[in-house]
C-alpha cells in the first residue's frame, strides 16, 4: 500500500494520455491484437517528447522514456541495472537477460570473454558453411511462380550457427533428439505463451496464471526445451573428457572446432588450450556454475541468438526486395570486394562492405527485433527534476525512438541507408539508435550478430536476386517477444549471373 502511495505521489507530475479510473490506461490496449498494441504504444510514445506515464490497472505503472539524452542517463546509471518483474516470465533466473543484478554481474563478467572479437573472427568459417547450406536449401524455390517464406529457412540456419559456434556441435549430423524440430516448435510456442502472458495484466499474478491452460502448456514446452539443453550439455561434457576420441566422433563436432581441438594450440590471453567457445567457458569457468546455471545460460544463448538473427536477416531481405535499386547497389559493392572466389571471407574484408553495413543498420532502425526493453530502479535516482524512487519500471521503446521525425527527419518512416552516412550520424545523439540497447546490460552478442548478418547477406545476395509482390507499405509489424512481420517473408528468387 505504502509503495503504491509513493508511486502515485511521485507520478503526479509525469505527463500521460487521459486515463480511465482504476483501469488507468489499460483500455487503450484491451481487445487489440499484437499489431494493434504495438501501434497504440507507438502513438502514445510519439505524442510525448521526454516522459510518458502509463498505469496498467491500479497497481502497475510504467514510466516510458522517449528521448535519447534521458535514455542514456538510465542505461548508464549504476542504480538502474535491474530488470522489471515481467522478465521473470522467462523463468531463466540465471540467464543473463533476466538474472537479478547480483547474479548477472558475476556471470556477465565470466561470459564476456567468449564474445570478444578475436574469438568471433574464428566463427566466420562456421557462418560461411551455414550460409552455403542456406543458399542450397532455398534453391528448391528457383523457377517457381509461387513465392516462399524465407523465415523458416533462416531460423534453421541461425539455430545451426548458434550450435556450431556456441557448442561446437554440427547439428546437421548429431542425433536429431539433441536439437530437432520439436525443440524448434517448442521455442516458438513458448514465445507465444510468454507474449500472451505479458500482454494480459490479469496473468501477471503467478497464482492466477497457474490456474490457466497457458501455464500447463508452458510447462509442457519447457520440458522439451530443458531436456534438449540438458542433452546438449551432456554431449558437450563428453567431448571435454580427456578420453574423448575426436576422430571417432568427427561427424558430431563442428569441423572447424575439431581443427582447433586437434591443434591444441594455446591461446595468447588464456592459458586454457583452445577453450574458446561459449559452452566451454560456461562448463569450465573458474566461477564454477551449477548445473541449473549452465542450463539457463545454454537456453538463453539459443533463445536470444537464433530467432533474433533469423528475423533480422529476413527483415533485411524484405526491405531489399521492396527496394530493388538499393539491393543492386549492395550487390555491386559485394562484387567489388569479393571480386573472385579466391578472396577470403575474412573479418577485414567484411569490414570493407560499408554500404551493406548501412543497409543492416537501417534495417535494425526500422525493424529492431528487440523493440522494447525494461529497467527497474534499485535505489532512489535523480533524473532531471524528478526524484525517482526505487522499484520504478522504465520502459524504453526502440521501435518508436528509431522512427521519431524530430530525430530522423521527415523521411523517418522511409528505408534510406543514407541515414547512416557518417555526416548524418555525427549530428545525432549516440543514444538515438539502440538496436542492441546500451550501457553495461547491452546485448552481449551484438558483434556476433553483425558478423553473422553480413556473412548471410553476402551469400544470399550474390547468389540470388530477391523480389516480392509486396510493397514497402505492406510491411506491418507486431510484437510477441520479438518484432515480427504480420505476414510471411514472401519472396521469389532468381539466379544472378
Ligand atoms: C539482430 C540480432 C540481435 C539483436 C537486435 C539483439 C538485441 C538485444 C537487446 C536489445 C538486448 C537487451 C535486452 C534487454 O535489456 O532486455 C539483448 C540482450 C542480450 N542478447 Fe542480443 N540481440 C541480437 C543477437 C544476439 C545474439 C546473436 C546473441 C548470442 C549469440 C545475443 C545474446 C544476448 C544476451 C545473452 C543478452 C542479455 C545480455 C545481458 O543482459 O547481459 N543476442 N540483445
Amino acid at each position: 500500500y505504502f509503495q503504491h502511495k509513493k508511486f502515485y505521489k511521485f507520478s503526479e507530475n509525469i505527463p500521460s494520455p487521459p486515463s480511465f479510473g482504476l483501469l488507468g490506461h489499460a483500455p487503450y490496449f484491451l481487445g487489440k491484437n499484437e499489431q494493434g498494441r504495438l501501434e497504440m504504444l507507438h502513438q502514445l510514445c510519439l505524442e510525448q517528447k521526454t516522459y510518458t506515464k502509463l498505469w496498467l490497472g491500479p497497481a502497475i505503472m510504467w514510466m516510458i522514456v522517449n528521448d535519447p539524452k534521458t535514455i542514456q542517463k538510465i542505461l548508464l546509471s549504476p542504480v538502474c541495472l535491474e530488470k522489471p518483474f515481467f522478465y521473470k516470465f522467462l523463468r531463466l533466473e540465471n540467464g543473463l537477460i533476466s538474472a537479478k543484478y547480483d547474479v548477472w554481474k558475476i556471470h556477465r563478467k565470466a561470459l564476456n570473454y567468449s564474445f570478444n572479437l578475436r574469438i568471433l573472427q574464428t566463427f566466420i568459417p562456421i557462418f560461411v558453411d551455414n550460409a552455403q547450406k542456406l543458399i542450397n536449401d532455398i534453391s528448391v524455390n528457383l523457377g517457381k511462380k509461387k513465392q516462399f517464406d524465407l523465415l523458416p529457412y533462416a531460423t534453421k540456419t541461425a539455430l545451426n550457427m548458434i550450435c556450431g559456434t556456441s557448442f561446437g556441435l554440427d547439428i546437421k549430423n548429431v542425433d536429431s533428439s539433441l536439437i530437432g524440430d520439436d525443440v524448434f516448435h517448442a521455442l516458438e510456442k513458448l514465445n507465444k505463451i510468454i507474449s500472451a502472458r505479458s500482454h494480459s495484466f490479469l496473468l501477471y499474478s503467478e497464482p492466477i496464471y497457474r490456474m490457466t491452460n497457458y501455464y500447463r502448456d508452458e510447462m509442457q514446452v519447457r520440458k522439451v526445451c530443458y531436456s534438449s539443453a540438458d542433452r546438449l550439455i551432456t554431449a558437450k561434457r563428453e567431448t571435454l573428457s580427456p578420453d574423448f576420441d575426436f576422430n571417432a566422433n568427427s561427424d558430431l563436432i563442428e569441423k572447424h572446432v575439431i581443427q582447433k581441438y586437434m591443434n591444441k594450440e594455446k591461446s595468447v590471453d588464456d592459458d586454457m588450450p583452445t577453450r574458446k567457445i561459449f559452452i566451454d567457458h560456461v562448463i569450465c569457468n573458474d566461477t564454477k556454475f551449477t548445473d541449473s546455471e549452465i542450463r539457463d545460460h545454454v537456453y538463453t544463448v539459443v533463445a536470444a541468438g537464433s530467432e533474433t538473427t533469423a528475423l533480422q536477416s529476413s527483415h533485411t531481405i524484405m526491405l531489399l526486395a521492396t527496394h530493388p535499386e538499393i539491393q543492386e547497389r549492395v550487390v555491386a559493392e559485394i562484387k567489388e570486394v569479393f571480386y573472385s572466389d579466391e578472396v577470403e571471407m575474412s573479418y577485414d574484408n567484411l569490414v570493407k562492405l560499408e554500404y551493406l553495413e548501412r543497409v543492416i543498420k537501417e534495417s535494425l532502425r526500422l525493424c529492431p527485433v528487440v523493440p522494447i526493453i525494461g529497467r527497474e530502479t534499485q535505489a532512489t535516482m535523480k533524473l532531471d527534476e524528478f526524484e525517482i524512487p526505487a522499484g520504478i519500471t522504465f520502459i524504453i521503446n526502440f521501435y518508436t525512438l528509431h522512427r521519431r521525425p524530430d530525430i530522423w527527419g521527415d523521411d523517418a518512416e522511409e528505408f534510406n541507408p543514407d541515414h547512416f552516412l557518417p555526416e548524418h550520424v555525427e549530428k545525432r545523439h549516440p543514444y538515438s539508435f539502440l538496436p542492441f540497447s546500451g550501457g553495461q546490460r547491452n546485448c552481449i552478442g551484438y558483434r556476433y550478430a553483425m558478423i553473422a548478418l553480413k556473412v548471410l547477406l553476402v551469400y544470399l545476395l550474390r547468389k540470388y536476386k530477391f523480389s516480392t509482390t509486396m510493397t514497402y507499405k505492406d510491411l506491418r509489424f507486431r510484437t510477441d517477444i520479438n518484432l515480427k512481420l504480420c505476414t510471411e517473408h514472401s519472396v521469389s528468387i532468381e539466379l544472378r549471373q
